[in-house]
């Protein structure tokens, strides 16, 4: 296929407008051809000097749009399932920003409308597989150089929390990222959480549980914690640490660039995820692209998103309850054996 691949972006937000800026003018093989966003000065913000691109404030408009061939999802995690529904029934591939749905319900119900059409269509936005430091360690826990891992050790650091961040919202949102990439890395599920809850952060709003510690639980008898810290004001940092029985590796330590004068030393701190992921996000699009174009699905995918949604889910009982929660999974259907 020679054509470029038309993608409706659906949410012109942050991480749409970043999206809409890559497939302009990083990605090869693809083009903008539709925006919908309720706020249309921001849809037009974002394509701005882009041509040939149509503005909608309606998912479906945006989808019907002509040229589209592909979506991606970029609005608010609740008005998700919606957009997959709606891109399923007219055979439109997706890629889906996390989290796929935050309620495991409603990802479920994703789960089994993809099912029903007998081939998968969905990528979701787990950029961290793609990110060139979780790439490697991933290559060498699986060479078993390491021997078994038995501990993550994780630290999932943002500057501030965005309007309207909820105490859930840090396990559903934040932290589905670390759910995911422990499911990747050790290819097991996670079975049960944990969460404690450190006295608040004076900075975090009022009504916002920052920091928290979550432990999971794996199939295999591994532990995995995070320290999830959202209002730090000082620097986006994302660590994991794997232990494993004959060593150790880390991952995530800053890279930027060091600076030493006359009696000090300075080192950069990346302030969000559009910087400390910048090649990621490059990466998980151009991988997309192209695997769309050849009509396969090759990123994580709809039971990936269901079944982080699953783990949250019950993360955010074990926040509520303080106790330890089990993960309720569905059967997972033949198409994703
Ligand atoms: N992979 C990653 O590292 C990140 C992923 N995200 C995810 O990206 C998604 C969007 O987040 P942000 O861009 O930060 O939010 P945002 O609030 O900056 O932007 C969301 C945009 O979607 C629009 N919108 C609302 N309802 C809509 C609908 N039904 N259809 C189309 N557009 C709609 C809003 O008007 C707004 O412009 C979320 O799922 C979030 O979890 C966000 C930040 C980083
Ligand atoms: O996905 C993301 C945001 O939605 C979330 O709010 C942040 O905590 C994460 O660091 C970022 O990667």
């Amino acid at each position: 296929m020679s054509e470029l691949l038309g993608v409706a972006v659906l949410g012109a937000g942050h991480m749409g407008a970043d999206h809409i800026r890559r497939i302009d003018r990083v990605v090869n093989g693809a083009r903008v051809a539709a925006v919908a966003d309720p706020d249309t000065g921001r849809a037009e913000d974002a394509v701005a000097g882009i041509d040939g691109v149509s503005v909608h404030t309606e998912v479906s408009a945006a989808l019907d749009a002509p040229g589209v061939r592909a979506v991606l999802v970029a609005s608010p995690g609740p008005a998700h399932e919606e957009a997959l529904l709606a891109a399923f029934e007219r055979g439109l591939p997706v890629l889906c920003e996390k989290p796929m749905v935050p309620e495991s319900a409603g990802a479920l119900r994703v789960v089994e409308a993809e099912a029903r059409l007998g081939r998968r269509l969905a990528q979701v936005g787990f950029m961290r597989r793609y990110d060139p430091e979780y790439v490697r360690l991933k290559a060498l826990l699986d060479s078993g150089r390491l021997g078994r891992p038995l501990m993550l050790h994780c630290t999932h650091r943002n500057v501030s929390s965005p309007p309207g961040f909820t105490s859930a919202m840090v396990v559903n949102s934040s932290v589905s990222h670390e759910i995911d990439a422990a499911r990747w890395l050790l290819g097991q599920e996670l079975t049960a959480v944990t969460v404690l809850r450190p006295r608040p952060s004076t900075h975090a709003p009022a009504d916002l549980l920052d920091p928290q510690f979550v432990l999971f639980e794996t199939a295999e008898g591994a532990l995995v914690d995070v320290e999830v810290f959202v209002n730090t004001g000082f620097g986006y940092q994302v660590r994991c640490e794997a232990v494993c029985e004959s060593g150790s590796a880390r991952i995530g330590d800053e890279d930027a660039m060091r600076v030493t004068t006359a009696g000090g030393a300075h080192q950069e701190v990346a302030q969000d995820y559009l910087v400390r992921f910048a090649d990621a996000y490059d990466r998980e699009v151009q991988a997309w692209v192209d695997a769309t174009r050849e009509g396969r699905v090759t990123g994580p995918g709809v039971w990936d998103g269901y079944a982080a949604s699953a783990v949250a889910e019950a993360g955010v009982r074990a926040l509520e309850s303080g106790g330890r929660v089990a993960v309720e999974l569905a059967a997972r259907p033949a198409l994703y054996a």
